[in-house]
């Protein structure tokens, strides 16, 4: 058995030593594990003990041998270098490597002898490399590659291993079994020596050397040296020293209360005005304006609400299909046509639909009698149901994730925007020339954006809605359930507004516009600044907080009694910014869920199931309220409905999650043909 004297070492590279008058025993047939802090000098010991490095002065004896006196070739049978990194030669195999080992032992004309061919077999047995022995290192893991590295070692039978951190990589199942190797070697008489850093794996060696700073700290058995004086002499950290089932002492280390807490800067971010960012901007923009044209046709049918229902002698239940009908026919061609919309290019489609918008809002205003209002309410809301799912397939397709936020939000301060000039302008001119003015004014601004649009709305890119796939999935489907949860309880309330500030809470046709005004700013400004937090703080956060907001004003609104105006405007601009702006996260949330392939028609179907729960819950609230005229009544049940159904959607928003989460998880191990249709959920 051979064991190591140092005596009075100074080693280094330059001037400066980092070994400094270092004295120390390694006991043969031993572990003896080398700890300290990075730099401290364990590696250049290491590599002065395998005679690589020359101490500057003072001297190392193996077995009372001066390593300087010794030959080259007994060395070399005698002890074996692992360094840190090893390096192999690029297509070198396992079974190459192992056959180098043995150089030591052979005659440069000797054949491959039984006690080669015994140490080779010997070495891959105790690595666990068997099957991998034909296999170049490069092609192996960084563990897989560290256990050749290992064999190599063992191949060369030297009486002494010299090891540089040779289980760094390593798993803990195969960093149990490489103690136990070496724990085996040495019982079978060879002395080894280790460095390393994990302090838990060093309390199995029989022996421990601590350097700080090129000196010697300490050195005994694990139990004498592991304390936390010493610990924080060589690492500057606090510790526990915790004892396991074996008696050997486990240290804990933890971080010392003085430090300060590193601070990193937050990463720059990304903005609109990049190259592509114009072009985002512009697309942006031109579909912000329709959807202010559209939602201005949906959004001023309501607040005329009172006066319809005395001109056309219809109570609330006819005006709830009024508003229903719109969205019912959505909901139907968005069904049907989700398909077609996919086929073309995106431009074309949009310019299609939007132009049989044109003629329905036309047609709205020519309408003299209820049924054919009624037809003409439907036309628009096939039109537009089609075309926001449209609109929304083309922020998919050329929007990134990161940016969506800011981009749906933007287009949804439409509604605000409508809220503060549009549907004030429109009743004024409602209460100049009666409520078909206001028909007739869509019709033209439409067909002027129509012009713009088809001068200046980019095509599709190729292949953009060509996908194929399966919507066929649990998770596609509860996320349509929760757009249905969400906007049903938004529109068992929407449509009634004007009815219910206007025949219930008595505020006057030109008030409504004020308060509508004062909505429509809040909202506008509020929206931007959702799309903003939804693009930092993740979509699905966003929507939960602003569901649960969302039900105090829903039960406080329709709760309300006549009162000073400043409490109606108050209440109605809570409810108008909390309910429109939950639109916004849970668009992004649910675009980011769908694979691209599958996005148009997954949103033409999403569109078709939030105009079904609008036209539902208008009709359901329609029937709740029941009454005659102008009036409603029992208008605070809708309330209730409306945040018991906003409690439903947030659990389910919670378990979609909690699933996506999972369903992530399994992605990876699925194939690829089974993999379920959602690429990307949020925590
Ligand atoms: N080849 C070299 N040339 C010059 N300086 C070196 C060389 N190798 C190591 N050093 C220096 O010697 C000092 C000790 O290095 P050494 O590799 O022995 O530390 P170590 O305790 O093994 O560190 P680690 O835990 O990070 O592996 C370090 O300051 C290092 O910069």
């Amino acid at each position: 058995m051979l064991e190591f004297r140092v005596d009075q070492v100074f080693a280094g590279y330059g001037a400066e030593p980092v070994l400094r008058d270092l004295s120390l025993q390694i006991p043969a047939g031993r572990v003896t594990a080398i700890v300290g802090a990075n730099g401290c000098g364990k590696s250049t010991l290491l590599r002065c003990l395998a005679r690589l490095h020359h101490p500057h002065s003072g001297r190392i004896r193996l077995n009372n041998e001066d390593l300087r006196h010794s030959s080259t070739a007994d060395f070399a049978r005698s002890v074996g270098f692992l360094p840190q990194f090893p390096q192999a030669p690029v297509g070198l195999s396992v079974n190459a490597l192992l056959v180098l080992a043995r150089h030591p032992h052979r005659h440069w004309m000797a054949r491959w002898s039984e006690e080669d061919e015994a140490a080779r077999r010997e070495a891959l047995r105790l690595t666990n490399l068997s099957d991998m022995a034909g296999q170049p290192l490069e092609r192996l893991s960084g563990g897989q590659r560290q256990r050749a590295w290992m064999a190599m070692m063992l191949a060369q039978s030297t009486p002494v291993l010299l090891l540089d951190e040779p289980g760094s990589m390593l798993d803990p199942g195969h960093q149990l079994e490489l103690i136990a190797l070496l724990r085996a070697l040495a019982d079978a008489g060879r002395t080894i020596v280790v460095v390393m850093h994990d302090l838990i794996a060093a309390r199995h060696a029989d022996w421990l050397v601590a350097l700080d700073d090129g000196r010697l700290a300490a050195c005994g058995s694990p139990t004498e040296v592991l304390n936390p004086l010493l610990l924080r002499q060589l690492y500057g950290i606090d510790s526990h020293i915790l004892t396991a089932p074996d008696g050997t002492p486990i240290a804990v280390p933890v971080r010392p209360e003085d430090w300060p807490l590193p601070q990193a800067l937050p990463l720059p971010r990304l903005k609109l005005n990049a190259p592509t960012g114009l072009q985002e901007r512009h697309l942006v923009r031109l579909l912000a304006v329709l959807q202010f044209i559209l939602l201005l046709d949906y959004m001023v049918l309501m607040p005329l609400g009172a006066e319809l229902m005395r001109d056309f002698d219809i109570g609330p239940a006819r005006f709830g299909l009024l508003v229903g009908v719109y969205t019912l026919a959505s909901a139907l061609t968005s069904l049907v046509g989700g398909r077609w919309i996919d086929c073309g290019d995106r431009k074309r489609t949009l310019l299609t639909l939007y132009a049989g918008f044109v003629v329905a809002s036309l047609a709205c205003g020519l309408a003299v009698e209820f049924g054919a209002l009624l037809a003409a309410r439907a036309l628009a809301g096939a039109c537009a149901g089609l075309m926001s799912a449209t609109m929304m397939a083309m922020i998919a397709d050329r929007i990134e994730p990161e940016r969506r936020g800011q981009a749906i939000g933007t287009i949804m301060s439409a509604f605000g925007v409508c809220a503060v000039i549009g549907v004030p302008s429109g009743l004024g001119l409602a209460a100049l020339g009666g409520w078909r003015i206001p028909f007739f004014a869509v019709a033209a601004l439409s067909a002027l954006w129509w012009l713009r649009l088809y001068q200046a709305l980019p095509k599709s890119p190729p292949g953009a809605g060509a996908g194929r796939g399966s919507l066929r999935s649990p998770a596609l489907a509860f996320g349509w359930l929760l757009s249905f949860g969400i906007v049903f309880a938004g529109f068992l309330i929407v449509p009634y507004l004007g009815a219910h500030l206007n025949g219930t809470l008595g505020v006057g046709l030109r008030d409504l516009s004020w308060i509508y005004l004062c909505a429509g700013l809040a909202t506008f400004a509020a929206a931007r600044g959702v799309g903003r937090a939804v693009d930092r703080c993740g979509a699905a956060r966003v929507l939960a907080l602003l569901m649960v907001a969302s039900m105090v004003p829903h039960l406080w609104l329709t709760w309300l009694q006549p009162g000073p105006l400043w409490q109606t405007t108050l209440v109605f601009v809570l409810f108008m910014v909390l309910t429109s702006t939950r639109a916004i996260p849970a668009s992004v949330w649910l675009i980011g869920r769908v694979p691209p392939p599958l996005r148009g028609r997954y949103m033409t179907v999403n569109t078709a199931s939030t105009e079904a729960a609008s036209g539902l819950a208008a009709w359901c609230a329609g029937l709740m309220t029941g009454g005659n005229g102008a009036l409603l009544h029992h208008f605070e049940r809708v309330g209730w409905l409306a945040a018991g159904v906003t409690f439903l959607s947030l659990g389910l928003l919670a378990a979609l999650n909690r699933v996506g989460a999972a369903t992530g998880g399994a992605l990876t191990r699925k194939p690829a043909d089974q993999r379920t249709p959602v690429c990307e959920a949020e925590s």
